[in-house]
């Protein structure tokens, strides 16, 4: 008794504790009891919210769900997922389902958990997404997350008033006078191009690899115009903007898979993914050789130097104040010369694979030039079938997939109420293959068809591959400027033949890209 007491004394808590216990474990027990309900209520309606996502919501409550859906190989969980990731290129799948509903404004595409996607099927609903109604719509974030590392934050992603006010300041610099000014370095980069492949060969008619010039060279193109340097990768063995962006454009399978699960995680950057890691350095890398041109150029404005006629894109954002700070120009500087440099080269290689095989249009291109009196840009821009056959590349070959965005709003296109937050996936290589606007022959390279457009054909929006409206590609201009030329001096110079099998496709790939390099063997001319 006494030790109870001096002890209960000593250690009141104690004390309190040991007369408590069973009204302790009681209330233990309770919320524990109290927990696991909690637990299981959420359970419970997690399985319900799931139960209504996949189920029942794309079925019989989506405002969408009447749009033509295509149905074979539906996961119900994955959707559609696993038939358009394991498809060559997304574009002709999204082309074979369009062949059962031509008219529909939209196709509907279920993903995983069943979300929703919507494919603008017609001209008509093309143009109201891109033109008339285009502030109702604007990239995703997660198109942000997932992409602005490799292509950086740039102009896809501003929007509304910020957007008008940047492509302002930008669009001035791919007028026709401000693109003259680039006409002599892009002969000189062409004729450094025919000679590093002269150079290749050890005599005339040896097969020679092509894809690796061809890719310095419109990167060196990019440099010029966006920065007014000549980074001559063409020139050097050792290019680290050609690695850098070889290797993040054309990540490995396991590349893509740790890239779109980090995307979706938070703190990506220091996940242990080995892959994604080398990635994360890659892209630091390309950001610091572009920064230090940003850098050297603002000095030289505060300096007080004055932009010269061939201004490029760097001054005329260091110029702009307000609009963008040194790092953002880095971003822009980034994206222009990715979003250039991969569309541009990939169209490259398939106009001279196209070329190699038909000996017939080499012919009737080489005859146009050679009438030419002195190849100056305004003959080469002046030259018809040379634009045909351009175009003709461009439509066929057309390198973007699929441009993904979401509606700001409700919307109505084409007479579909379109939900604010819809994802939708804008196609240009679906809307230039389409047999109901191009005809049967739609999928054949012909490139008189541009003599003889009827109906649809002849919108501005059936050619698609650079878009229409306000987000048009900024570069085009460019970029025609940049394949005729090069074209110009490669057939004036060689004879150019294959002996390879048809080119497959790279897969997966966000541009269209021969699996196999292409080889050439070139003879004079
Ligand atoms: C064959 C070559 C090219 C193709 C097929 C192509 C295609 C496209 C397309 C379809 C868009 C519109 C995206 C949208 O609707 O949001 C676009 C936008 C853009 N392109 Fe190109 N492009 C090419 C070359 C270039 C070049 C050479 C540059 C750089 C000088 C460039 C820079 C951009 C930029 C910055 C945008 C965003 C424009 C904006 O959102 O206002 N592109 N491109």
């Amino acid at each position: 008794m006494t030790v109870s007491s001096s002890s209960s004394m000593d250690h009141p808590q104690l004390a309190t504790t040991n007369s408590d216990l069973p009204t302790t474990i009681l209330a233990t027990v309770a919320s524990t009891h109290n927990i696991l309900l909690l637990v299981l209520f959420f359970f419970l309606a997690y399985l319900l919210k799931c139960i209504y996502a996949l189920f029942i919501y794309p079925y019989h409550v989506s405002p969408l769900r009447h749009l033509p859906t295509p149905k074979e190989n539906h996961h119900w969980l994955l959707g559609q997922m696993i038939t358009l990731l394991s498809t060559p290129w997304m574009p002709y799948l999204y082309r074979e389902w369009s062949r059962d509903c031509p008219d529909a404004p939209f196709l509907r595409i279920l993903k995983i958990g069943q979300s929703e996607t919507l494919i603008p099927n017609t001209i008509t609903a093309y143009r109201e997404v891109l033109q008339t109604k285009n502030d109702c719509f604007v990239k995703s974030e997660e198109s942000r997350n997932g992409a602005a590392m490799v292509i950086g934050d740039g102009l896809p992603w501003a929007h509304g008033d910020d957007h008008r006010a940047r492509r302002a300041v930008l669009n001035k610099l791919f007028a026709p006078q401000r693109m003259k000014a680039c006409v002599p370095k892009i002969k000189a980069k062409a004729e450094q191009l025919c000679r590093t492949l002269a150079a290749k060969q050890s005599v005339p008619g040896d097969a020679v690899t092509v894809e690796t010039e061809l890719w310095k060279a419109v990167l060196d193109v990019g440099g010029i115009k966006s920065m007014g340097v000549d980074l001559d990768h063409l020139g050097s063995d050792a290019s680290p903007l050609h690695e850098i962006f070889s290797a993040t454009m054309r990540p490995s399978i396991r590349g893509h898979i740790e890239r779109w699960t980090v995307t979706h995680l938070p703190f990506k950057q220091y996940l242990p993914l080995e892959a994604f890691s080398e990635f994360v350095r890659k892209c630091a890398t390309a950001r610091s050789v572009i920064r230090k041109h940003v850098q050297a150029r603002r000095r030289a404005v505060n300096r007080g130097e004055k932009a010269r006629d061939d201004a490029d894109v760097l001054q005329a954002m260091v110029e702009a104040t307000g609009l963008w700070d040194d790092e953002q120009v880095v971003e822009y500087i980034l994206n222009f010369m990715v979003l250039g440099h991969d569309t541009t080269a990939c169209t490259l290689v398939w106009a001279l694979d196209t070329l190699a095989r038909r000996q017939d249009i080499q012919d009737r291109l080489r005859k146009e030039i050679n009438e030419m009196e002195e190849q100056s840009w305004a003959e080469i821009d002046r030259a018809h079938f040379l634009e045909n056959f351009m175009r003709e590349v461009l439509r066929v070959h057309c390198p973007v997939g699929w441009i993904p965005m979401v509606a700001a709003c409700d919307v109505e296109i084409s007479g579909v109420l379109v939900p604010k937050n819809t994802t939708l996936n804008l196609c240009p290589a679906m809307v230039n293959l389409k047999p109901e606007i191009w005809g049967p022959d739609a999928e054949e390279f012909d490139p008189d068809r541009w003599d003889r457009l009827e109906g649809e054909a002849g919108s501005a929006y059936a050619f698609a591959t650079f878009h229409n409206g306000p987000r048009v590609c900024i570069g085009k201009a460019l970029t025609l400027m940049e394949l005729k030329m090069v074209i110009v001096e490669l057939v004036s110079q060689f004879k150019m033949e294959t002996d390879m099998e048809p080119l497959g496709l790279e897969t997966p790939s966000f541009t269209l890209k021969p699996k196999q390099t292409l080889q050439l063997r070139l003879f004079d001319a």
